[in-house]
């Protein structure tokens, strides 16, 4: 039977994309430090994803038999699982994306409802669920077997807020409407203002029935359940929008959650794709000198927008780092740069399909990043203070744009027209690369960084969040199995699940 003085036991499960499942790791690292135990979950694509990637790797950096191998060694309680989403290993999910949603917003729920069912049987009892806040199906399975619902958002909390307040957007004409109002939108609580052309891209859409939109309607009922919501972001950064969160459900901003200690050589690789080696390149580069440019693992470009920033670079004559997946366009359409074009940069710039980001631009000759606003691109930017170019491609992107370049103001807007072109490029790229105004930029990313470095300090509101958050998952737990105080009710003495 459990008792009270048992260890929590969380089942963490990321949505199965890199930017999900990097925030995850790190923060299934720390709870695991603070006397969690971790069963970590991905799906066996994934798995077989970081697996392949690596063992085209040195082998000093290769996770042995999973993901947390090393983690264990060094004494953390952090166990692994995979399981089926659904979908064959060789079923391409980028070139088949919205076949493969569909597969996890109908499918997916019940091999990991098996897999949970497994999970519960083990030492000590699992008492919480923290899974991402796009799945449809948490509440279901943390009822089902009594745990506690941690939902994690990956993404900044005003965009949590504004899907949040999908109802209320279509009220009032901005969202859903046949022909959408343009005008600002200053009824969100805790938004002060924001435009339009500033909410993620599936609330500007046309079509709202999309496979992502019928995924983000159905979480954002779903998260109407959760016990506790968590943000990878920073109360200072989104003080009246967490404040406004936190009156309907406990949320805690927690972020940025990063590897523990030092930042640049995380012990083991959680990428996707095998990372190139860049330092050698990078180290007969001159200071700041290199702008690295990356659009994340998930948004395509159009081989149009591509061709205009290859040749804008060309013009720019600026040092360059630029990280193209092989699907970045589609995974059917791979050879997408202009003719002569890697031969013409050759000496400045260099292409690599995946690298080890925050790596490279911690290294002294990065001065730019050209960004699809990713939020963790961002963070990492920040952290690294590295002053930002914004072309965002897709879903939050746009919004965190308006963090980055109006808010904050440590970045500035690739294009300022619709479509992006290469004189804009060149002009835009090497004047942020050379020209006096990306100081005022440097000093205002150091000042952001330096909130993001307090709220990580003993006293900081990260920190203190997430000891908060540590806590209310045992008062949650504790809930659950029937107890008030910590004592134990006689009427649920049933084993299941009790922690302190
Ligand atoms: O060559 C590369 C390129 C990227 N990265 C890493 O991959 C992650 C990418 O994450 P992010 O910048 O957030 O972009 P996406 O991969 O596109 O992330 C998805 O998930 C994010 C968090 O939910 C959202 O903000 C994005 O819009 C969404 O596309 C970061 O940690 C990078 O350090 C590498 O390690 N090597």
């Amino acid at each position: 039977m459990a008792n009270h003085h048992q260890k929590p036991h969380a089942i963490m499960i990321p949505y199965p994309y890199q930017g999900h499942i990097t925030p995850f790791v790190y923060l299934a690292i720390k709870l695991a430090s603070h006397g969690f135990t971790i069963t970590f979950v991905n799906t066996h694509y994934i798995h077989s994803k970081i697996s392949n990637s690596q063992s085209r790797e040195n082998s000093q950096i290769k996770n042995k038999d999973d993901l947390f191998a090393r983690a264990r060694e060094s004494g953390l309680d952090i166990r692994y699982a995979t399981v089926n989403d659904g979908f064959p290993l060789g079923f391409d999910r980028s070139l088949n994306h919205d076949q493969f949603v569909e597969g996890l917003l109908h499918v997916f729920s019940a091999h990991f409802d098996e897999l949970v069912g497994d999970l519960v049987k083990s030492d000590p009892p699992v008492t919480c669920l923290i899974a991402d806040t796009f799945y449809v199906w948490p509440a279901m399975i943390a009822d089902k077997y009594s745990l506690v619902y941690v939902s994690f958002w990956t993404e900044p909390a005003l965009v949590f807020n504004l899907y949040y307040h999908m109802e209320l957007l279509k009220k009032n004409g901005h969202f859903a409407s046949q022909d959408n109002r343009k005008d600002t939108i200053d009824y969100i609580p805790g938004v002060k203002a924001i435009e339009p052309r500033d909410l993620m891209s599936y609330l500007q859409a046309t079509d709202i029935w999309t496979v992502v939109h019928r995924v983000i309607y159905k979480a954002f009922t779903d998260i109407k359940k959760a016990d506790i919501i968590i943000c990878n972001t920073v109360q200072e950064l989104e003080f009246d929008t967490l404040s406004a969160l936190n009156k309907n459900q406990p949320t805690y901003a927690i972020g940025p959650i990063f590897p523990s200690g030092n930042f640049t050589k995380a012990p083991f690789s959680i990428s996707l794709w095998s990372e190139s080696d860049c330092s050698q390149w990078l180290n007969n580069k001159p200071n700041s000198s290199v702008l690295y440019l990356s659009f994340g693992s998930y948004a395509h470009t159009s081989k149009e927008d591509l061709l205009e920033i290859a040749h804008g670079l060309q013009f720019s004559g600026v040092n360059f780092i630029w990280v193209l997946r092989p699907d970045i366009v589609s995974s059917d359409e791979t050879d997408f740069l202009p003719v002569g074009f890697e031969e013409s940069i050759k000496d400045r710039g260099l292409i690599v399909p995946w690298c080890r980001q925050i790596e490279v631009i911690s290294h002294p000759a990065i001065g730019g990043f050209l960004t699809h606003c990713g939020w963790n691109s961002t963070l990492e930017s920040i952290w690294c203070g590295i002053p930002l170019i914004c072309f965002p491609l897709l879903t939050d992107q746009f919004t965190n744009r308006k963090l980055v370049v109006n808010d904050w103001k440590i970045g500035i807007n690739l294009c300022d027209k619709e479509r992006v072109t290469h004189e804009e490029v060149a002009e835009k790229v090497s004047h942020f690369m050379c020209g006096n105004s990306t100081q005022e930029l440097r000093k205002a990313v150091k000042e952001v960084r330096k909130t993001l470095e307090n709220a990580l300090g003993q006293d900081g509101s990260s920190e203190k969040n997430f000891h908060q958050f540590m806590e209310n998952i045992k008062v949650n737990a504790r809930k659950r199995a029937g107890l008030s105080n910590g004592h134990v009710s006689p009427l649920h003495q049933n084993g299941n699940g009790l922690v302190h």
